[in-house]
């Protein structure tokens, strides 16, 4: 989901994994003359936005040693997972109060979804993404792993996931993905 914090987790996996780091995002931007997500969404359709990170998200499968921020939208077309299956998937699974509170503090403009509600910043904001989420929920839980930030907030014995640092949950998705690999080749 949009700011759940696979950007900024994502980066600093790839630090501890020595991997290069990629924001599918900003590779739709970069194939489109630089310009900005929320812009091509204005201009030319989600649609188009959605051919365009599906083409992205193919070259990047055949990658190697990559980590890769997708856009928090990717999980609804079936074709994206095909791509993004050449990898190892990892859901940051965020509780939709912490992601209002997150993206009401550095405002709604860069993310075109969030543009339409009436009310206050943040209420906006939840209702939306408490629908995206809801939409949305079967797809993300087609990942390889899932990062809960609710079950690591409650194994610490805390109920807030504001306690969390970035460093602590890109560490949860190495453990995690480990167990995954392990699982794989049957270990
Ligand atoms: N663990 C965390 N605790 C508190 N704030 C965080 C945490 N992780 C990220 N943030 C903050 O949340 C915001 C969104 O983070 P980030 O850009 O990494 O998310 P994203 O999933 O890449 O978002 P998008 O898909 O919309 O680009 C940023 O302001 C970031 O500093
Ligand atoms: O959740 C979504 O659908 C989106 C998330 C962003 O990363 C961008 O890919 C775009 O704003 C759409």
């Amino acid at each position: 989901m949009m700011g759940s914090g696979k950007t900024t987790v994502g980066k600093i996996l790839s630090q501890v994994l020595s991997y290069l780091f990629f924001d599918s995002d900003a590779l739709v931007e970069e194939e489109v003359d630089g310009t900005a997500v929320a812009d091509i969404f204005k201009h030319n359709g989600e649609p188009f936005f959605r051919n365009k990170e599906t083409e992205v998200l193919r070259k990047l499968s055949m990658m190697h040693r990559y980590v890769i921020s997708t856009g928090g939208g990717a999980v609804v077309r079936p074709i994206n997972w095909k791509y993004m299956q050449q990898g190892i998937s990892v859901w940051l699974d965020v509780p939709v109060e912490a992601l209002a509170q997150r993206i009401t503090a550095v405002g709604t403009d860069s993310r075109p979804l969030l543009h339409y509600e009436e009310g206050d910043a943040y209420t906006k904001t939840f209702m939306r993404l408490s629908a995206l989420f809801k939409e949305r929920s079967e797809a993300y839980a087609n990942a390889n792993v899932k990062v809960s930030l609710e079950n690591m907030a409650a194994k610490l014995g805390s109920r807030d996931e504001s306690d969390l640092s970035p460093t602590a949950i890109a560490m949860e998705a190495l453990e995690q993905i480990k167990g995954f690999l392990m699982g794989e080749d049957g270990c």
